[in-house]
């Protein structure tokens, strides 16, 4: 039988392997050099205190920095442990009867931010999957409640009766309408094909030209106060079962109820009504969850998921397959680093182990792990299901039923029972969304994929990482600093909220995952961490260079030997890593400047909200990206021209740092001219000098460029005012 072969298999990158360990035990060894020079020098400082003038704090805070580094270094190596990368044999999966039924969930939630025409090519895209189109089932999220997305979403699911045949007759690969006209995939070059391609490109424009009558006549306002509302799209003739039904999937419109008394816990939330509502109607025991504007660029992926899940091996414990989220609108020069390279690279070191964390959009997840079912027996008490599920009798039931389509039987009774699982009051007293609760997505953190594949990590169940070599999903990444810069310190408060609580990766972790997993949840959490290192590379060598306090040994010292080597084996690792995973060196510098840059703002500020919010002064919320385009701005990202139009509280540090990096360069350098200390100073003039070479695009933002990207002059001049201040106060390293 088919289903005997494995659908699957693994393999080990054997070179990187050998390549990581190595590396991790040279570097590891020269870290403890470091430390040993660290300690040692620091207990002289303090013995010889009396008699020497050497200042303590600067040596304690440049240890400090060094020991967070090292400490997020060392819990980043189980993702270099093991890399693997998977491989299936597509001929081996079962005929489409064997198939399980899957259900697309995808959110929006603002038709201002996330144009209306996007989310319709995402859902479109979704109901044009290759598979059997009555196992396939999509469902709409619109958190803002809003009208146009209701009415855009009917043109759309008409249009699909129209692409689907198109696209499984010429066998398109690309299934998003918007995305496909544009790159003119070619299927086939017959008469047939030019004229059925002209007439559905005909029928697609008139589509979006209905979708941008509808935006235009009714008001995108988003409502904050609204009643649920649950439309299983369907023909005009008011019977919902349509008689094409075999070509084209259901899709349901579902807008959550809110009011402005009851938290709403944003994705989250959303996405639990969605499980919730799709028990009724279609409970499909599998999900593939994507962010509006998140397109299906291969239409195989639900078929590439099971290989895995209906791998017999892998089955039972396997939780979710995660595919990377890669963008189809990241430039040449990627000057914002969108791609998150280093993250998919780590995503693949994770397959070694239990698995991928969960990525937010791109997944396939089993309705089962989000239940937390599989410890109960069938014949559990009714109370319990009731005080874990909310008081609907209908969901419970559905708990234990198989996939049935169910959206045709006394549709008044399921119109109410909708409405009541869709209700913002159904998740209160109940185990919905409670943190190690085993029910649904985690409200507990801004960044419930993380949050909630941590915990189903810790539940036992596993991941699987995929990376086809054509895209399945493709996003957009954003294309300004503001934007890139709002994002990550989005994320980071979201994974500071994990980091500040009881659920901390490397506390909660151990006794419910291997170690080696824990730190690398650890390792993703703790990475704000890294603002406190760079704030203190970035002013104390300085101010201690232009002071005369060397910080590092000299150079005839071997222990000068054994910070260059840090520094060089860190360097090249990544070149080392950047190369091998098929980029060029120039993306190893871009992801240097784009680390700092986040470390030194967004991190700061995440950091900063999260202590806040921690001590009851503020309350996180998670506002969706604006996906609306800006013509020059996107001029200015294709050129590789950096847009630093960003809020002041990012860019005023950013550039306070840089002046004072550059003139403690010049000023230093002159000075050690001077004083012949080149040799105790060498580092410290280097560190400076690395930070201005790196950032030079800063310099050119606030000195050279006239363009409307540039850093705006009142910026410029408040942080020149800000490193004067640093530069000439006497700073608390001359005492102490
Ligand atoms: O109240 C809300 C807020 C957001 N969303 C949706 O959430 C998705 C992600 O929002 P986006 O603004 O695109 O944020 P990103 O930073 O791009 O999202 C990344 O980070 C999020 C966690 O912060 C994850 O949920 C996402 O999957 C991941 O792609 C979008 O589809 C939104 O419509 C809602 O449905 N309701
Ligand atoms: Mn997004």
């Amino acid at each position: 039988m088919e289903t005997s072969l494995p659908l699957n298999d693994s393999h080990v990158r054997k070179t990187q392997l050998v390549i990581n360990r190595l590396h991790a035990f040279l570097h590891g060894i020269a870290l403890l050099c470091l430390f040993y020079y660290r300690i040692t020098s620091l207990s002289e400082i303090i013995k010889t205190r009396d008699n020497t003038n050497i200042p303590l704090l600067p040596h304690v805070l440049i240890f400090i920095s060094e020991l967070i580094l090292s400490f997020i270094w060392l819990l980043g190596q189980p993702y270099k442990w093991k890399p693997v990368v998977r491989t299936v044999y597509p001929e081996r999966l079962p005929g489409n009867e064997k198939l399980p039924p899957i259900d697309v969930f995808i959110c929006t939630a603002d038709p201002n931010k996330e144009p209306c025409l996007e989310v319709m090519n995402t859902v479109i895209s979704a109901l044009a999957l290759d598979y059997p189109s009555d196992k396939l089932h999509v469902y709409l999220s619109d958190d803002g409640g809003s009208s146009v997305t209701f009415r855009a979403m009917k043109q759309a699911w008409k249009f699909s009766k129209l692409w689907i045949p198109f696209c499984r007759k010429y066998g398109i690969k690309n299934r998003c309408p918007e995305a496909y006209f544009l790159t003119e995939e070619s299927a086939s070059s017959t008469t047939e094909f030019v004229a059925d391609k002209k007439e559905i490109k005909e029928r697609y424009e008139e589509f979006k030209n209905s979708v941008e009558r509808i935006a235009a006549d009714i008001s995108t306002s988003v409502s904050r106060n609204h009643p649920p509302l649950i439309e299983v799209v369907s023909d005009a003739n008011g019977s919902r079962m349509d008689t094409d039904h075999e070509e084209t999937p259901i899709l349901v419109y579902v807008a959550r109820e809110k009011r402005p008394s009851h938290p709403h816990h944003f994705k989250a939330g959303a996405l639990n009504v969605l499980l919730r509502v799709s028990a009724m109607i279609s409970n499909s025991p599998y999900m593939l969850v994507l962010d509006c504007g998140m397109y299906c660029n291969d239409a195989t992926s639900a078929c590439q998921a099971m290989y895995f899940h209906l791998d017999s091996k892998l089955s039972p414990k396997l939780g979710f397959v995660q595919f990377p989220q890669k963008f189809y609108n990241i430039s040449e020069t990627d000057i914002y680093d969108g791609q998150l390279r280093y993250i998919w690279q780590r995503w693949e070191g994770l397959d070694g182990l239990r698995g991928p964390i969960l990525s937010g959009t791109g997944f396939y997840i089993k309705r089962e792990a989000l239940y937390g079912t599989q410890k109960f027996h069938k014949d559990v008490d009714h109370i319990k299901l009731r005080n874990l599920f909310g008081s609907s009798n209908e969901f419970i039931k559905s708990i234990y039923r198989n996939y049935k389509l169910n959206f045709t039987e006394d549709r008044k009774f399921y119109d109410k029972e909708l409405r009541s699982l869709a209700s913002c009051s159904y998740d209160t007293d109940t185990k919905w969304g409670k943190e190690a609760c085993e029910v649904g997505f985690r409200y507990f953190s801004l960044v419930e994929d993380f949050f909630t594949g941590f915990n189903l990590h810790c539940e036992g169940w596993k991941s699987v990482y995929i990376e086809p070599s054509r895209p399945c999903f493709l996003g957009a990444s954003p294309t300004s600093l503001s934007e890139l810069l709002v994002q990550h310190a989005r994320w980071n408060v979201g994974l500071n909220q994990v980091s500040l609580s009881k659920f901390s990766p490397l506390v909660y972790g151990p006794l419910r995952m291997s170690t080696s997993q824990s730190m690398c949840y650890a390792e993703f959490a703790y990475s704000p961490l890294y603002f406190l290192s760079l704030y203190v590379l970035a002013i104390v060598p300085q101010l201690c260079l232009l002071r005369g306090i060397p910080l590092y040994p000299e150079v005839s010292s071997p222990f000068f030997h054994v910070f260059s080597f840090v520094f060089l084996s860190a360097q090249l690792k990544n070149v080392q890593e950047v190369s091998w995973t098929g980029h060029s060196i120039r993306t190893y510098w871009r992801e240097q400047r784009i680390w700092m840059i986040k470390s030194l703002t967004s991190y700061l500020y995440a950091t900063l909200d999260a202590v806040m919010e921690k001590i009851g002064l503020r309350k996180a919320s998670f506002l969706p990206k604006n996906k609306v385009v800006d013509n020059e701005q996107t001029k200015r990202y294709q050129m590789g021209i950096y847009d630093f139009q960003a809020s002041a509280l990012f860019m005023v540090p950013l550039c306070s740092l840089y002046i004072l990096n550059v003139a403690s360069f010049v000023m230093g350098f002159l000075k050690i001219l001077h004083t012949q200390k080149a040799h105790e100073m060498l580092i410290q003039v280097f560190i400076p000098l690395f930070a201005a070479v790196l950032h030079f695009p800063l310099l050119e933002g606030m000195v050279l460029r006239k363009d409307k990207g540039r850093v705006p002059p009142s910026v410029s001049l408040l942080s020149a005012l800000i490193s004067v201040i640093i530069l000439s106060s006497t700073s608390p390293v001359h005492h102490y």
